[in-house]
C-alpha cells in the first residue's frame, strides 16, 4: 500500500528528481536501520555508552549545523549536551571536546590514545603527503617530531647567542615594517596591514629556516605566502572539504576549494624543496648547520632513521604553520591596539618607563613589561585565533568522562570553549589584560597557563617559545615606536573569517612615528656589525644547544629495539660534531639582514 502511494505521489514529479528522491529515502532508511541495529547491539554487549549528540542526518551528518563559526556551534551544543559530545561528519565519527577538564583528561591523562590524526584527504596533500604536523602517530613521526622539536629551540630560544640571532632577524624585519606601515599612512591615509605582517614573519622564518630574506615586493615569496586563508578553510575542524568529498565530483565550492588547496600545496612544498636541493648540494660535510635546513640534511646524514625525504616536509611544515599562525596573532594585535586606544597608551607608558626611549626593547625586557605580557595573553585568549586544533584521532579504544570512544574516531578539542569559559574567567566577553595582573601588578602565571591556543600534550605546538618570544619583541617594539589609530569609518565590530586559524576580516588603521627611525635604523647598524663579530661565536654557540638534539635523539634510540647500535653510531657522531664544530667555525653564516 505505502509503496503504491509513494509510487502516486512519484508519477507527477520529472524522472531525474524522482529517482534521486527514491535515492535519499533508500539511503535514509539504510542509515536509520544501521542506528537502531548499532544501538541494539551496544545494549547487547552491555557496552558503556557513545557521548550523546545531535540526529545526524543521512549523508551529510551534522555538517549543516556547524555554521559559519563551528567553535561557537561546538559550545552552544556542549551546552546541551555536555562537554564530550558527538556528531557524524559525512562518513566520520566525530567526539567534540570542550573545557579544559574534558580535553587535559583526554590529550594529557591520554595522551597516545588521543595522538592520531585522521586520515581526511586534505591532510594527505600538506608537505607532500609526508606532514608531520598532518601525519599520524607511530615511532618515526615521535623520531621527527622529537628531532624537529630541538632543532626549533636550536635556532630560536635554545641559547643566549641563538635568542640574539633570531632578535637580529626580527629587529631588521620590524624596521622594513615600520617603514612600510608609516609610508602608507602618510598624509593620514588608512591602510590595511594584512600583507606586510605576513611577509615580516615570514621573512624571520625564512631566516631561520633557508637563510635569507625577500623583499616586501617579492611576487614569487608573495605567491607562496599569501594564500594562509584558503589553507586554514580546507584542514580547519568541520572543513567540508573533508566531511564532505563526494562534493569535489560536482561543479561547487568545494571542488574549487579542494583544488586551490592542492596547488597552493603543490607549490609551498615545491617552494621549500628547492631550497632542500640547493642547502644539499651546498652543505660541505663537516660544515656547521647555517639555518634549519641545514641542521635538518646534517641530522639525517649522521641518524639515518630520520627519512630524507622528511627533511623538506618537516620544513614547510615548521615555515608554513609558523608564518601563517603569527602573522594571523599580529593582526589580532594590531586590532586590539586600535580599538582598545587606553590599553595601547598603558602600554606605551609602562615600555617608555622600563626601556626609556635611548634603545629598543629587547628580549630580557620581557620580565619587566608585565602589562604587555598581560596583552599577549589577553590577545590570545579573547581571539582564541587558532579555536580548535588540528583534528586528533584515537589509537585506541578508549574512555572519556565515562564514554565510550572507539579508535578511529575523529577527535576535535574546542580550545575557545576553555578561554572563554565563565567558570574559569569573570566577564569572558570583555578585553581586559588586567585580569592576568596581581595586585601587585605582576603576572599571574597560574592564569597564563590557562590560556589555551598551543594545545596540550603529545601534539602541543613544538613553536610555542618561538612565537612568545617574537609576539613578545614585535608588539614592545611596535608600541614603543609607533602610535595606531582605527579608521573611524569602519565597523568597530571584530568580525572574522573561520578556518584553522581565525582571521579578522579586512581592516585598515593609519600608523604615525612616535619620534624618527633612527632608532631602528641605528639597532639595525649595530646588530649587523654585531653579526660581522661574532659570527665564529655563533656557529660555536649554535652547536651546544644542538648537541641537546643528539641527546634527545640518544634517549629514543635507547628504548628502540636496535639501542646499541644506534647509540654506538651518535657517540661517534657527539665526537665528530665536537670537532668539525670547531673547523665549521671558519664558515661564514650567510643570512642576510638588509630591509
Ligand atoms: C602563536 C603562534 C602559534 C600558535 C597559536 C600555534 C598553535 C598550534 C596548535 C593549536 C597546533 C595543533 C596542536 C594539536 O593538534 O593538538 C599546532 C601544531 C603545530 N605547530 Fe604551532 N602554533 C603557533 C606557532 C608555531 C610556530 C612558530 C611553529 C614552528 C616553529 C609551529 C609549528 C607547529 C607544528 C610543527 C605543529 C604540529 C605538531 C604535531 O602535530 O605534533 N607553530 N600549533
Amino acid at each position: 500500500m505505502a509503496l503504491e502511494r509513494l509510487g502516486e505521489a512519484l508519477r507527477g514529479i520529472p524522472p531525474l528528481q524522482s529517482s534521486l528522491l527514491l535515492l535519499l529515502c533508500l539511503l535514509a532508511a539504510i542509515h536509520l536501520g544501521k542506528l537502531v541495529l548499532q544501538h541494539q547491539q551496544r545494549r547487547r554487549q552491555g557496552q558503556r555508552q557513545a557521548p550523546p549528540g545531535p540526529f545526524p542526518w543521512p549523508l551529510i551528518g551534522n555538517a549543516a549545523q556547524l555554521g559559519s563559526a563551528p567553535h561557537l556551534s561546538f559550545a552552544r551544543l556542549a551546552s546541551t549536551y555536555g562537554a564530550v559530545f558527538q556528531l557524524r561528519l559525512g562518513r566520520w565519527p566525530v567526539v567534540v571536546l570542550n573545557g579544559e577538564r574534558a580535553i587535559r583528561q583526554a590529550l594529557v591523562r591520554q595522551g597516545a590514545a588521543f595522538a592520531g590524526r585522521p586520515p581526511f584527504p586534505s591532510f594527505q596533500l600538506v608537505s607532500g603527503g609526508l606532514s608531520l604536523a598532518f601525519g599520524g602517530y607511530s615511532e618515526l613521526w615521535k623520531l621527527h617530531r622529537r628531532a624537529a622539536h630541538a632543532t626549533v629551540r636550536a635556532f630560536s630560544t635554545g641559547s643566549p647567542a641563538t635568542r640574539r640571532l633570531l632578535e637580529r632577524h626580527l629587529v631588521g624585519e620590524a624596521r622594513a615594517l615600520v617603514a612600510l606601515l608609516v609610508r602608507g599612512s602618510a598624509g593620514g591615509a588608512f591602510l590595511d596591514p594584512s600583507r606586510v605582517l605576513v611577509v615580516a614573519v615570514a621573512n624571520v622564518m625564512s631566516a631561520l629556516c633557508f637563510g635569507r630574506r625577500y623583499s616586501h615586493g617579492d611576487g614569487e615569496f608573495l605567491r607562496i605566502v599569501g594564500r594562509n586563508e584558503q589553507f586554514g578553510r580546507a584542514v580547519g575542524a568541520g572543513s567540508l572539504v573533508d566531511a564532505l568529498p563526494w562534493l569535489q565530483r560536482f561543479p561547487s565550492p568545494i571542488r574549487a576549494a579542494y583544488r586551490a588547496f592542492r596547488d597552493l600545496n603543490r607549490d609551498f612544498y615545491g617552494f621549500v624543496r628547492g631550497k632542500f636541493l640547493q642547502h644539499q648540494r651546498s652543505l660541505r660535510p663537516g660544515a656547521a648547520p647555517r639555518d634549519m635546513m641545514d641542521a635538518f640534511i646534517r641530522l639525517q646524514r649522521e641518524q639515518p632513521r630520520l627519512q630524507l625525504e622528511h627533511v623538506p616536509a618537516t620544513v614547510t611544515d615548521i615555515f608554513g604553520a609558523s608564518q601563517d599562525t603569527l602573522s594571523t596573532a599580529l593582526q589580532w594585535l594590531l586590532i586590539f591596539l586600535i580599538r582598545y586606544p587606553k590599553v595601547q597608551a598603558k602600554m606605551q607608558e609602562e615600555v617608555d618607563r622600563i626601556v626609556g626611549r635611548d634603545r629598543l626593547p629587547c628580549v630580557e625586557d620581557q620580565p619587566h613589561l608585565p602589562y604587555i605580557m598581560a596583552f599577549l595573553y589577553e590577545s590570545m585568549r579573547f581571539s582564541s585565533f587558532v579555536p580548535v586544533t588540528i583534528p586528533h584521532a584515537t589509537t585506541t579504544n578508549t574512555f572519556i568522562m565515562g564514554y565510550l570512544i572507539p579508535k578511529d574516531t575523529v577527535i576535535f578539542v574546542n580550545q575557545w570553549s576553555v578561554n572563554h569559559d565563565p567558570a574559569k574567567w569573570s566577564n569572558p566577553e570583555d578585553f581586559d589584560p588586567t585580569r592576568f595582573l596581581d595586585e601587585n601588578g605582576f603576572i599571574n602565571k597560574d592564569l597564563t597557563s590557562s590560556v589555551m591556543i598551543f594545545s596540550l600534550g603529545k601534539r602541543r605546538c613544538i613553536g610555542e617559545e618561538l612565537s612568545k618570544v617574537q609576539l613578545f619583541l614585535f608588539t614592545s617594539i611596535l608600541v614603543h615606536q609607533c602610535n595606531f589609530t582605527a579608521n573611524p569609518n569602519e565597523d568597530p565590530k571584530m568580525d572574522f573569517t573561520y578556518g584553522l586559524t581565525i582571521k579578522p576580516k579586512p581592516f585598515t588603521l593609519n600608523v604615525t612615528l612616535r619620534d624618527t627611525m633612527d632608532l631602528l635604523d641605528q639597532a639595525v647598524q649595530r646588530l649587523q656589525a654585531e653579526k660581522a663579530a661574532s659570527e665564529n661565536s655563533y656557529v660555536l654557540a649554535l652547536d651546544s644547544p644542538f648537541f641537546s638534539n643528539i641527546r634527545l635523539l640518544k634517549s629514543s634510540a635507547c628504548r628502540s629495539a636496535q639501542g646499541l647500535a644506534h647509540l654506538a653510531r651518535l657517540r661517534y657522531y657527539s665526537k665528530t660534531r665536537r670537532s668539525s664544530a670547531i673547523r665549521g667555525s671558519k664558515n661564514k653564516t650567510k643570512v642576510g639582514l638588509g630591509v
